[in-house]
């Protein structure tokens, strides 16, 4: 196994970077676990339920994508709320657009070749959102200003700088003469009415609003996006002050909801606190509604780690139980109900975010009918760490060479994430420097 760390030009940028500290057989380098062959998702589909053994982490990611269809079509405003969602029918336009023929600039539209006679129109008449004049006769022009409808029969738009008025006449000065159809936008140069400007699919984005507005749509009929619930476990958390008496502050409420947001859920979910006890936790599960709960922590085998349990009272049906990937490999997703999932998230920090990259990713994207992604790939600017059976995930920076491993990559660490363009998704085995690596979104969350 390599060690981890930021490299020599990285360290200069952030001179508090070293490479965490690594012991052979430590969380951050584990030894080998035992020789389970991940089963093949696709041979078990339509079968009998199988006792779920652990996942490659490109078949936990696939189980994860496949246990849920894309939820029903909602009509929202085309404004802010809609945001993140994808389009569940192409977007059609309105009109015309433009929706008249219109000026390009600021100038005269003139109809025929020049000179042309200076016509009078009233203080409203050539400006944007103003009268259109009267049709043009040959041989004159009036003022007109950029987005001002053009007088029919006008054949070009001189603009300002490139003419001069005398005695009422209108002359060119520019160097080019001016040729018929100059600055004139058409009326539906960019679409006709009911063209299809965007496929369904496609993620709403401010462009998207934007395009939306112009083309006359009040109303988008995007996927509903699946509400989430998230509920984070252990009595040793605290959420405010430093930690204290062998309690620890709360990293997993702050961080999750809005990268989960990133990943498709509606909104940010506020975290529940659930005491360790298997009756506090099955009762919240139950009582849960949300199309997916996410829980963090009680996924391994302490003493109160009571998820597997309380899914067990719940019949819940396990998806994926286990994915070989480091951090994170105790994660694990199952069916709650028929149309309900749980995604259960280690407790470690980044176990949980691994968690959260592997399993809710793919599930909350299929539910909101967001698209798969391709893979962004890129070479490994230097080596990775890897885990010899396992995928890893390695926070890394992203500059032009390649991925940057930021070291502070441990299971209960976030000082490399915090700092993270990306998640470098090393193969088992790992990459050697300058071969390419698949590389993992980091949500921003505004
Ligand atoms: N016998 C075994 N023990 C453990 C295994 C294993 O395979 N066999 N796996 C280890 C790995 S890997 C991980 S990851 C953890 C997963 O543990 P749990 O999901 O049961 O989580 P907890 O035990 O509740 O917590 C683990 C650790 O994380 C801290 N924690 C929990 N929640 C938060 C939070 N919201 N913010 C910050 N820190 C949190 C908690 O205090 C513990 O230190 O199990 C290993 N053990
Ligand atoms: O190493 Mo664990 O896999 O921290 O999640």
């Amino acid at each position: 196994m390599t060690g981890s760390g930021a490299g020599p030009d990285l360290l200069a940028a952030y001179p508090f970077l070293q490479p965490a500290p690594r012991r052979p057989g430590s969380a951050d380098s584990p030894a080998l676990t035992g020789g389970d062959v991940p089963y093949d998702v696709d041979a078990e589909e339509g079968q009998e339920r199988q006792p779920v053994r652990e996942l490659s982490w490109n078949q936990a990611r696939r189980a994860a994508a496949r246990a849920a269809v894309p939820l029903p079509p909602v009509t929202v405003a085309a404004d802010a709320t809609a945001l993140g969602a994808a389009l569940a029918e192409p977007l059609t336009a309105a009109t015309d657009l433009p929706a008249f023929d219109t000026s390009a600039m600021d100038g005269w539209a003139v109809s025929g070749p020049g000179p042309w006679r200076l016509l009078a129109t009233d203080a409203a008449t050539g400006l944007a959102g103003g009268a259109c004049a009267a049709a043009l006769p040959d041989g004159c022009a009036v003022r007109i200003a950029t987005g001002a409808p053009l007088p029919p029969d006008a054949t070009a738009v001189l603009r300002r700088e490139d003419g001069e008025v005398t005695d009422g006449q209108l002359r060119e000065t520019g160097a080019e003469p001016l040729a018929t159809g100059r600055d004139i936008r058409p009326r539906g140069q960019e679409c006709r009415r009911g063209e299809t400007l965007l496929p369904a699919g496609t993620v709403v984005t401010p462009a998207v609003l934007g395009l939306a507005a112009a083309a006359g749509r009040d109303g988008l009929t995007v996927r509903r996006r699946p509400s989430v619930e998230l509920f984070v476990l252990g009595d040793e958390l605290l959420t405010s002050g430093v930690p204290s008496g062998g309690r620890i502050r709360d990293a997993l409420g702050p961080l999750l909801p809005s990268w989960l947001r990133g990943y498709g859920a509606a909104g940010d979910a506020e975290p529940h606190r659930i005491p360790d006890d298997l009756g506090a936790l099955t009762t919240a599960l139950r009582g849960c509604t949300a199309d997916v709960v996410v829980t963090t922590g009680g996924t391994a085998a302490g003493p109160v780690d009571h998820l597997h349990d309380a899914l067990r009272e719940l019949d819940a049906e396990l998806l994926v139980d286990g994915v070989a990937v480091r951090p994170g490999h105790p994660m694990l997703l199952a069916r709650l109900a028929p149309g309900r999932w749980i995604v259960g998230l280690p407790g470690n920090p980044l176990a949980a975010v691994a968690g959260a990259a592997t399993l809710a990713e793919p599930l909350l994207r299929t539910l909101a009918g967001l698209p798969a992604t391709e893979p962004y790939r890129c070479p490994a600017a230097a080596a990775l760490p890897w885990h010899p059976h396992d995928a890893r995930l390695v926070p890394v920076l992203l500059p032009e060479r390649g991925a940057v491993p930021l070291g502070f990559d441990g299971p209960a660490m976030l000082r490399g994430l915090a700092l993270a363009e990306g998640l470098a998704v090393v193969p088992p085995g790992g990459v050697a420097p300058g071969e390419v690596v698949e590389i993992l979104e980091v949500p921003g969350g505004c």
